[in-house]
């Protein structure tokens, strides 16, 4: 069952420590098939290099296992609960990458600096804000993917021109159309906190980008009239 979306999950999965973005199993990604209502996923706490196609679960919108023989991974709700609020997503990456997880634990949002960050995020990358005991106590892995979208949802902020967030005091999760995109933004998430974090600690009095730049180099890229590239 669904041997392409196993294999490109698996690839995914193995571009997190390819790309750095991970220490120990300190990640997951997942894909979805939208038809057919199931989700893969990594499976919770194999080492990367153990990874195959064959390991891969394979679990319903429910969370449960459909197909496979480990237990999933331990965030399989926060991707469930993504791919249900954001209809247009088809990979869901998480990961505790350095530079993006000390924007999490500093909670703060990440505002649009540069030109690298216009390119693939249209504005400021959120923050969520504290869970609440209730929250941490009960559900955790599904109320961390509720807190997200509360986050989108109460800012306005499109998650499709916003692929990424920081979850406060966790982590960051990125997403994208299919999972090979979603790791390739959660390598820009990475990158760009690395970028600001330094930039601040050489001028802490930067602003934001000019919206005009903004738009500029966002839209040339995912714009209607998008002509970046071949
Ligand atoms: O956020 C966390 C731990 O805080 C998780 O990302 C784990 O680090 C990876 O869990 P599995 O996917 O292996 O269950």
């Amino acid at each position: 069952m669904l041997e392409q979306l196993r294999r490109e999950v698996l690839e995914a999965n193995l571009a997190l420590p390819a790309h750095g973005l991970v220490t120990f199993t300190w990640g997951n990604v997942s894909g979805i098939d939208r038809e057919q209502g199931l989700v893969v996923i990594k499976p919770s706490g194999v080492p990367y290099e153990e990874l195959t196609a064959e390991k891969m679960v394979v679990v319903d919108m429910a969370g449960r296992v459909v197909e496979g023989n480990y237990k999933p991974s331990s965030d399989t709700p926060t991707h469930l609960v993504l791919y249900q609020a954001f209809g247009k997503i088809g990979g869901i990456v998480h990961t505790h990458s350095p530079w993006a997880t000390s924007w999490a634990q500093a909670g703060m949002n990440l505002p649009a600096y540069g030109t690298t960050h216009a390119d693939y995020f249209y504005g400021e990358i959120p923050c969520t804000r504290a869970m609440t005991e209730e929250e941490i106590r009960g559900e955790y892995e599904y109320e961390t993917g509720n807190v997200i979208v509360e986050t989108f949802r109460s800012r306005a902020v499109d998650p499709n021109q916003v692929p990424g967030v920081f979850v406060h005091c966790h982590a960051p999760f990125a997403w994208g159309k299919d999972p090979h995109t979603a790791v390739h933004n959660a390598v820009v998430l990475e990158e760009v906190s690395k970028i600001a974090a330094r930039m601040r600690s050489l001028n802490p009095e930067v602003q934001p980008m000019e919206q005009t730049l903004l738009d500029r180099h966002y839209l040339r890229k995912h714009g209607a009239s998008a002509y970046y590239g071949q």
